[in-house]
C-alpha cells in the first residue's frame, strides 16, 4: 500500500545546489528562489490565470504543474515551489474557502464559538481530500526534469486557525486572539488537530516527491513572544520531529524550512526544532540573525520585498550588502515575505544573476 506512493522513476536533479545548502553543505554559489514566485507579476500567470477560480486552478494537478514551471522558464531559480494554497488544509478538514478578487481569502462560515470545533470533520483523510496536490506534486515532479528540486508547503496551525476563526486577513486578528485567551484549552484542541493533518499532508507530499518541506507561519508576527511559545512553537516543533521521524523510518532525510514571520524573539528556538533552515523575514539584521540561531541551522531569506523596486544597479549592492551580512554557505537568498503582483519580472532576474555573481566572487575570494 505505501510504496505504491513512495516517488519513483523521476529524472535525475541537475542542480542540488539548494538541498546542498540546505542541509549544510558546501555550495559554489548562493542558492536563490522567491516566495510567491508563480504569481500575478507574470503576464503568463494572468493569462493563464483568467476567468479561472483560484481553487479550481488549485484542483488540477496540469494547472499547477504549469503555473509552478513558468517562473522557472524565465529565471535561473535554484528551487520551485509547488503552486497550492495554504487553505486547501481547512478545506480539507470541511470548511469553505473562497477567493474574492480585491478581498482574498474569505471564509463564508468561519469559526465563532468553541462549539463550532463539532463542524470540523474528526477524522480527515488527507490522502483522499489532498489528492489533488499530491498529483500535482508528482507530474511537476517529472515535467520539471530535475532541472531544481521541488518544494512541498504547508500553512502552520497558529496561521491556518487564525484564518479559520478570522474568516479573512486581518489588522487586529482580535477575533482568533481572543480565543487564546478566553479559551486556551479549546485553541490548543484545534491547533492539535490541524497539526495532526498536516504531519499527514506533508508525509503525502514527500511520497508524492516534494524534495523539501516550507511550513509558513505568516502570522506569527501578531503574537508576543509568550504567546508564541504557548500557540505557535510547540506546534511548529511537533511537526518537524513527527514528519522527520516518520521519514528516517524509510531512510529519507527532506531539509525542513520554518518561516515564522515577524518572530525575531523566537529565532534561537526556531533553531533548536528538528527544523534544518530558519526562513527570515526583513526586519531582522542578518548578522544577528547568525548570532541568534548561533550556526545550528542553514538560514533563508531575507530581502525586502519592495526592494525589487530599486533599480537593478541598486538591487545588485543590496544583494552584496545581503551576502556579506549571511556569508555565502549554509545560506539559500529569498526574500523576506511573497512577491506583489505589480512588480516587475526584470527586476527578479536581476536580483537572481545578483546572488549567482556576488557569491560566486566571494566564494573565489576565499
Ligand atoms: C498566507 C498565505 C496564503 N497562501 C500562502 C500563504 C503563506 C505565505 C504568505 O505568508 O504569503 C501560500 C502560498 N500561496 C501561493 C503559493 C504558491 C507558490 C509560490 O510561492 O509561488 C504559496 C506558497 C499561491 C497563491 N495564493 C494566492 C495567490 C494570488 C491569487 C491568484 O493567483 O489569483 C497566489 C499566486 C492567493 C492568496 N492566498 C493567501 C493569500 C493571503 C492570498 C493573496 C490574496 C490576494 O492577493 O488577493 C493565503
Amino acid at each position: 500500500e505505501k510504496c505504491l506512493h513512495l516517488p519513483k522513476d523521476f529524472p535525475q536533479l541537475k542542480n542540488d545546489t539548494f538541498l546542498r545548502a540546505a542541509r549544510g553543505e558546501q555550495t559554489q554559489h548562493v542558492p536563490v528562489w522567491c516566495m510567491r514566485q508563480a504569481g500575478r507579476y507574470l503576464p503568463e500567470f494572468r493569462e493563464f490565470r483568467a476567468g479561472k477560480d483560484f481553487f479550481d486552478t488549485c484542483r488540477s494537478p496540469e494547472a499547477c504543474c504549469e503555473l509552478t514551471l513558468q517562473p522557472l522558464r524565465r529565471f535561473d531559480f535554484d528551487a520551485s515551489i509547488i503552486f497550492s494554497d495554504i487553505l486547501v488544509v481547512p478545506q480539507a478538514m470541511g470548511m469553505e474557502v473562497q477567493m474574492v478578487p480585491g478581498k482574498g481569502p474569505t471564509f463564508p462560515d468561519p469559526l465563532k464559538d468553541p462549539e463550532d470545533l463539532q463542524r470540523l470533520k474528526t477524522k480527515v483523510d488527507v490522502q483522499k481530500e489532498l489528492d489533488y496536490v499530491f498529483k500535482a506534486i508528482t507530474l511537476t515532479r517529472h515535467k520539471i526534469e530535475g532541472k531544481v528540486p521541488l518544494i512541498g508547503f504547508t500553512g502552520a496551525p497558529w496561521t491556518l486557525m487564525s484564518y479559520m476563526i478570522e474568516g479573512s486577513g486581518s489588522k487586529t486578528f482580535s477575533k482568533v486572539k481572543s480565543w487564546l485567551y478566553r479559551y486556551p484549552e479549546v485553541s490548543h484542541m484545534l491547533l492539535k488537530r490541524l497539526t495532526d493533518v498536516i504531519v499527514d499532508y506533508l508525509l503525502g507530499q514527500v511520497a508524492a516527491g516534494a524534495q523539501a518541506l516550507q511550513v509558513f507561519e505568516s502570522h506569527a508576527g501578531i503574537l508576543g513572544p509568550v504567546e508564541f511559545k504557548a500557540f505557535c512553537l510547540p506546534y511548529l516543533r511537533d511537526i518537524a520531529r513527527r514528519v522527520k521521524d516518520q521519514l528516517k523510518e524509510t531512510g529519507q532525510d527532506v531539509p525542513m524550512i520554518v518561516f515564522a514571520k515577524d518572530a525575531h524573539y523566537g529565532l534561537e528556538d526556531l533553531s533548536q526544532s528538528y527544523y534544518d533552515v530558519v526562513s527570515l523575514d526583513w526586519t531582522i539584521d542578518p548578522r544577528l540573525a547568525r548570532e541568534q540561531t548561533g550556526g545550528k541551522v542553514s538560514l533563508q531569506g531575507n530581502m525586502d520585498p519592495c526592494a525589487l523596486y530599486a533599480p537593478k544597479e541598486r538591487i545588485s549592492e543590496i544583494v552584496k550588502t545581503m551576502l556579506e551580512g549571511f556569508g555565502t554557505q549554509r545560506y539559500i537568498a529569498n526574500l523576506g515575505h511573497g512577491m506583489y503582483p505589480d512588480m516587475d519580472p526584470e527586476s527578479v532576474a536581476a536580483f537572481v544573476e545578483a546572488v549567482h555573481k556576488h557569491s560566486r566572487q566571494m566564494n573565489k575570494q576565499q
